[in-house]
């Protein structure tokens, strides 16, 4: 098996596809309407990431809002350097919630986005 996807609900599509790839540097790789069941699936990614992997953004035509919960923790992504990103994530509006330095504890650098539903994006400073 492989990893392909991790499906989160949005309430607003477009703002969401706005986040994913104005300010996360994401593409919009799918577009997929199912009008018999009343909702829109967008796959956004990395091009340039050879294991393709995908959030796939559901939007139900007929929810507006979801009970976020207390358990979902997040998606992570990988960055060449998360300082130099967290500068332009808020130059273009982003939410950082938590900024880079070291993870407490360790000596990883982490940081953490929230996306336009409030979903938690974790950034890890990667070895370029
Ligand atoms: C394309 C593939 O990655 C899918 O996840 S499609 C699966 C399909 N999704 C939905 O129906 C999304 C809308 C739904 N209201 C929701 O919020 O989950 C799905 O789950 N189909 C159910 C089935 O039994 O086929
Ligand atoms: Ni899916």
């Amino acid at each position: 098996m492989k990893f392909l996807h991790t499906m989160i609900r949005v309430t607003d599509l477009d703002t969401s596809i706005a986040f994913y790839t104005d300010v996360l540097g994401m593409s919009l790789l799918e577009r997929v309407e199912n009008p018999e069941y009343r909702y829109t699936l967008v796959f956004v990614g990395y091009e340039n990431d050879p294991s393709g992997t995908t959030i796939e953004l559901t939007y139900n035509w007929d929810t507006d809002q979801y009970d976020m919960g207390t358990a979902f923790g997040h998606i992570a992504l990988g960055v060449d350097d998360i300082y130099a990103a967290c500068d332009k994530i808020k130059t273009l509006g982003g939410n950082v919630t938590r900024e880079p330095g070291p993870v407490k504890g360790g000596t990883t650098h982490i940081a953490f986005v929230k996306d336009p539903d409030g979903y938690q994006i974790e950034l890890i400073q990667t070895d370029a």
